[in-house]
């Protein structure tokens, strides 16, 4: 099955259009005001306006409060909040009752004890998202643009619906979705030719490689 693509930390309206035309699934932007790809959420909205309907919304946030939640929704309308903080399974389901919408809830992965907290928001966030643990002293959560152990994603079982992210790009993704169950991959500084920089090539060339990884050639040549 073909995996969903999210291209994320996208801040100019040529880099979302060019990935929407080459197939991404997922657009996302980033409300964390520290990282290099934060984006204000008026101009946020206005590029999600290009491409609602043909790409899903997601909006990228760090333990948000209500007044954040509020004007994220108000001004950009994503179809998907990705919680990339440590919001608790309450505060989950708070912000779905609240707000209306899917949830991405992500995790930091180094080790499989990571991998064990899942299991208290299963059946509470839609999906999930496993990024690589921040390298000491970066002050991103993600779009660090390192990978994890992915060998550590058979802990998993068939109840999580998950992406795979954290330091793909378009000499590793085949082998990440070779030796994974994800049902979509995300990915940033993968394509990107200086922090929050997204490059047109890069993305052509990264969504080449996921063609030729789901189209591998046989052995017969056919
Ligand atoms: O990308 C950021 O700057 C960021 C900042 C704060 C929280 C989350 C952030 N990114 C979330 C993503 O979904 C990234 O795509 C993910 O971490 C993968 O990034 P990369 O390893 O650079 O491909």
């Amino acid at each position: 099955m073909k995996p969903d693509i999210k291209i994320c930390g996208l801040k100019t309206a040529e880099t979302v259009d060019r990935a929407v035309a080459r197939g991404a699934t997922h657009i996302g932007f980033i409300f964390f005001e520290k990282s290099p790809r934060y984006i204000e959420p008026d101009l946020a909205g206005v590029l999600a306006d290009r491409v609602r309907g043909k790409a899903l919304i997601v909006a990228v946030v760090v333990d948000p409060d209500n007044d954040d939640l509020d004007e994220i929704m108000n001004l950009v309308r994503p179809d998907i909040l990705q919680l990339h903080g440590h919001e608790s399974p309450e505060r989950v389901l708070t912000i779905k009752a609240l707000y209306n919408v899917l949830v991405m809830k992500a995790f930091s992965v180094r080790d499989a004890e990571d991998l064990r907290r899942v299991e208290a928001y299963i059946g509470i966030a839609d999906r999930f998202l496993f990024d690589a643990k921040a390298p000491k002293g970066s002050e991103l959560p993600g779009g660090n643009g390192v990978a994890f152990d992915w060998s550590l994603m058979a802990w998993l079982d068939g109840r999580v619906d998950y992406m795979l992210s954290g330091g793909l790009n378009k000499d590793n993704v085949a082998l990440a979705l070779a030796s994974t169950k994800a049902s979509g991959i995300d990915i940033s500084s993968g394509v990107e030719s200086a922090p929050g920089v997204k490059d047109l090539t890069m993305i052509d060339e990264f969504f080449d490689a996921v063609a030729s990884a789901r189209m591998p050639a046989t052995a017969s040549g056919s």
